[in-house]
């Protein structure tokens, strides 16, 4: 048990009717804030989500020199350093993943060192393999712990002959090494090959985020096999774009709709989209809703009563979406497995040990498995859920206590690491909670 406040998640009294406008992307959010750092002149993105995660980023594009004008909440301007990245400064990377792996290939280009360090739970955090595909291509690292924050890039990465560099890193704890090498790859000297030698590489949807934001800005990546990528070194277009809404901030309301046998209406649902919440359509499916693409967003409507029935799902393309399916499942009428998803040992805590312990404390039967968890029906109860500092277990708790009558989740404002206010959109949703306490 920790002193944080608590807060007693609303319970449903019937099927929800809502209408929902979930904030901006952080994928999409801080990729283009690592693209506008590297471009060749001012960029905007509109629509940014502005959260924990997102302003680790900002603080780190200023600390490597660029200035970002975030005064008007609905258009950021960055202009990028002149001269490139500065070094000899400090970057805190909070708990972000995304400030963790994809800062370091960009402050190998910096002119001196860059220390990074984080939030406690962020020095569990696997970064060895990008530290690795530095030193491999030339520029130092040095390490405190052991390929985990913190530690120290000092560039600058200089030109290696003019032949492209080529790494081989082993992705399976995260696809966001790819990420990082494919999107700082441009603007080394003679550009990038990157080669996954691991076993499953997971999240792949978020690669191809990747490719798809450097595609806008005018960087093409050839695959010149399906294991490798291939960035040419040249120039990164600034750019004006807009951030989609992050869908995976959008699964827990739709989780919603489908648990009450109500219906959530999410604006602005992108038509073609690369973030990994868009499978939730086909999760919904799966346990008996139904989502519509209606001209004002998606539409999820539940089965009636709610009535959920278990699953089994590979969720390793889109394993951040598991703690929200793992309520869904302790709430369905027969077993469920989800796979493919041991990499989440390695998330803002040991997500599979958290939904294990924490489903148990609300009386559903579940197991953790080598690469994922069975989650049975139980006779669920209300109880006092440990949250473990991680958005997700936020939004996973308040799903189980939509339906399940006292359940009270600690910590509710980690859910601004993607999220903040998400406790009183949830409220907004649901109907008004017992309210934000203390003890
Ligand atoms: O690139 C990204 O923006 C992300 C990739 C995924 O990471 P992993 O591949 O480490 O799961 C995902 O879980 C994370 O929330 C965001
Ligand atoms: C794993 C996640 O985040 P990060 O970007 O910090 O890896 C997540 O958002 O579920």
């Amino acid at each position: 048990m920790t002193d944080a406040p608590t807060w007693a998640a609303p319970c449903a009294d019937g099927p929800i009717d809502a209408r929902v406008r979930v904030p901006g992307s952080k994928s999409l959010t801080n990729r283009w804030l690592v693209l506008a750092l590297l471009a060749d002149g001012p960029s905007t993105l509109r629509h940014p989500l502005r959260s924990d995660d997102t302003l680790r980023m900002v603080g780190a594009l200023r600390a490597l020199g660029a200035e970002v004008d975030d005064q008007d909440p609905q258009a950021w301007v960055v202009r990028p350093p002149e001269g490139g990245p500065r070094g000899g400064v400090d970057v805190d990377c909070g708990q972000a993943g995304t400030v963790m792996r994809f800062v370091p290939p960009v402050a190998a280009l910096a002119d001196g060192p860059v220390r990074f360090d984080g939030h406690p739970s962020a020095r569990a955090r696997p970064v060895g393999p990008v530290l690795r595909a530095l030193a491999d291509i030339g520029v130092a690292v040095r390490e405190t712990g052991t390929g985990t924050l913190p530690f120290e890039v000092v560039g600058p990465l200089r030109a290696a002959g003019g032949r492209t560099p080529h790494v081989r890193i082993d992705a399976s704890a995260s696809s966001q090494f790819v990420s990082a090498l494919l999107l700082a790859g441009a603007a080394y000297p003679a550009g990038l090959r990157l080669e996954h030698t691991g076993t499953a590489l997971p999240s792949l949807p978020h690669i191809e985020m990747t490719l798809d934001v450097l595609a806008e800005v005018g960087v093409h990546v050839d695959r010149p096999d399906p294991r490798s990528w291939l960035v040419p070194p040249g120039r990164v277009r600034a750019f004006d774009v807009a951030v989609e809404p992050d869908l995976s901030s959008a699964a827990p309301f739709l989780a919603l709709a489908a648990a009450t046998g109500g219906r959530v209406l999410v604006p602005g649902w992108p038509e073609r989209t690369t973030q990994p919440g868009d499978r939730m359509r086909e999760v919904l499916a799966s346990v008996g809703a139904r989502t519509e693409a209606t001209p004002e967003g998606l539409l999820a409507t539940g089965a009636p009563g709610g009535r959920l029935s278990g699953v089994d799902l590979d969720l390793a393309e889109v394993g951040e979406l598991t703690p929200v399916v793992a309520a869904l499942c302790a709430l369905a009428d027969s077993p469920s497995r989800l796979r493919g998803v041991a990499h989440l040992r390695g998330h803002e805590t040991d997500r599979l040990a958290a939904l294990a312990a924490e489903l148990g404390r609300l009386g559903a039967r579940a197991q953790e498995l080598p690469d994922g968890l069975a989650i049975g029906p139980g006779d669920l109860v209300g109880a006092r859920v440990r949250t473990y500092h991680d958005h997700r277990m936020v939004m996973f708790g308040a799903v189980v206590g939509a339906v399940v009558p006292g359940v009270v989740l600690e910590d509710p404002g980690a859910a601004g690491k993607t999220y903040p206010g998400f406790d009183l959109a949830w409220e907004r949703a649901v109907g008004p909670a017992a309210g934000v306490g203390a003890g």
